[in-house]
């Protein structure tokens, strides 16, 4: 049963309004006070309130304010004697849902109410749903970015729409991209992942569309590709930006058509999937400089999913830690249950260039050499790989050349330590193999 609470310094108001409303088999209470109105809203869960705009004490625009600071869920309806069109708009842009006047006429009470439940109702699923999906696919966070990203998720899922994630590598493009498949009517279907930068150009073409017995020298049996793998599901082109011009001409003809052809084949094979595509780089920079099809582009970029690095949500540092910290302790069977304060504010400090990844990385092997039940600051500074904050670096040449030296020293110090061990290396830096091959070329390392 709907909950409402009407609150009024007009009592015999209220007890009209209330009968109404009883009537019509709503749950209703009343308060005269709002201030009082306040406590009642804190203690108690009301799906509706009704707010007189002229109140003692409080007004209803201020309540309003009041309330929107603690209840984002709740519809609220302004009541007033005396109306203008200025209090109405101001209370719409405050967070009201709509404004009636006194004295009530009951048949737009009844529009009014019908509207401001169903979109409560909507709103509720709206949460139930975003709740279910952060923690169906582990999505924690609690910033509004990742609260976005959940939103168009959760809108794009239904639809069969191409999606393109960007952000930069570890901030979870891969984990969006499985909870999109997941709340997909294909989630019984496969979901295939095909990194465009970890595999040689020569050999993208066969791993996309498979190749036929004899079609080039080594190919002595017939091998299908990930696009008829992913028949029936979802195929997520991880890192679209590496991919060579003549492979995104072909690629671009897949998805006009949904058909292509094996290497080595004539014949036109048709399929059924949904393609989510991801990339760390900026598009709009490799469509400039000729390396990346604009045409290509917009078929991808039907849905953007754009996921910020983490030191732009700093909010979600501590809820991840304590996530990984958790996971950690469970699988190494520790007794860890929290970090100490310096430990937290250490981790919010620090810059994540490696985002999340990193993050996770950092906690685990902090876990693993962890002693006692509670991270201190210097248990967790052993495993980070650049624990110096920021400003006590001196500058000498340009900013772009320090960032440089300073991403040269740390990754020469990493491979020193790990023998060359590149997948170790890429571990400890909280990067993947891709991304670290890619920065060893570019510092000439
Ligand atoms: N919001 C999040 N909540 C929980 N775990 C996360 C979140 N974001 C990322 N992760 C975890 O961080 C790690 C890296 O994420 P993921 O592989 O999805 O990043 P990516 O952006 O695809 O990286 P790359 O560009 O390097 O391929 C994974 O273990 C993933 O589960």
């Amino acid at each position: 049963m709907y909950r409402i609470l009407i609150v009024d310094d007009d009592e015999y108001f209220l007890q009209s309004l209330k009968n109404l409303l009883v009537y019509k088999k709503y749950e209703v209470e009343t308060c005269a006070n709002p201030i009082m109105a306040l406590d009642y809203l804190k203690k108690s869960t009301y799906h509706l309130a009704f707010l007189d705009v002229k109140m003692p004490g409080i007004d209803g625009l201020e309540l309003l304010e009041n309330i929107r600071g603690f209840n984002k869920d709740i519809s609220v309806i302004m009541v007033s004697g005396q109306s203008t069109i200025s209090i109405a708009v101001e209370a719409i842009k405050k967070g009201a849902f709509d404004f009636i006047e006194k004295p009530v006429d009951p048949e737009k009470l009844q529009i009014t109410l019908k509207n401001a439940l169903e979109r409560q109702i909507l709103y509720e699923e709206k949460s139930r749903l975003m709740a279910e999906i952060k923690s169906r696919y582990k999505i924690i966070g609690c910033s509004k970015a990742i609260d976005n990203v959940i939103n168009t998720i959760e809108q794009v899922a239904a639809l069969n729409a191409k999606v393109l994630i960007t952000g930069e590598t570890g901030t979870g493009k891969e984990l969006v991209a499985r909870a999109i498949h997941l709340t997909s009517n294909r989630s019984s279907g496969p979901f295939i992942k095909l990194n465009c930068a970890a595999i040689p150009t020569h050999l993208l073409e066969s791993e996309l569309f498979g190749h036929k017995k004899g079609a080039f020298t080594g190919a002595t049996y017939e091998q299908l590709g990930k696009f008829q793998a992913a028949n029936g599901g979802t195929l997520f082109l991880d890192e679209i930006g590496d991919m060579d011009l003549t492979l995104q001409a072909k690629l671009l003809h897949v998805l006009q058509d949904n058909e292509f052809m094996m290497v080595g084949s004539n014949k036109y094979v048709k399929v059924d999937i949904r393609i989510i595509a991801a990339t760390n780089q900026n598009l709009f920079q490799l469509i400039k400089e000729g390396k990346f099809r604009e045409d290509l582009y917009h078929r991808l970029n039907v849905f953007n999913i754009k996921i910020p690095p983490l030191r732009e949500r700093p909010e979600d540092i501590e809820p991840l830690a304590r996530h990984f910290l958790r996971e950690f302790a469970d699988t190494y069977n520790k007794k860890i249950i929290d970090f100490t304060p310096q430990a937290l504010d250490e981790l919010k400090r620090y810059s994540w260039p490696g985002n999340v990844r990193e993050l996770r990385n950092v906690i685990e092997k902090t876990v693993v050499f962890a002693r006692g039940s509670l991270i201190g600051l210097e248990e967790l500074q052993q495993q980070m790989s650049s624990p110096q904050p920021v400003k006590d670096v001196l500058f000498s040449g340009s900013l772009k050349e320090e960032l440089e030296n300073c991403e040269r020293k740390i990754i020469m110090k990493v491979l020193d330590q790990t023998n060359g061990k590149i997948n170790e290396a890429a571990k400890i830096l909280g990067i993947n193999r891709t991304s670290l091959y890619k920065k060893k070329k570019r510092l000439g390392i």
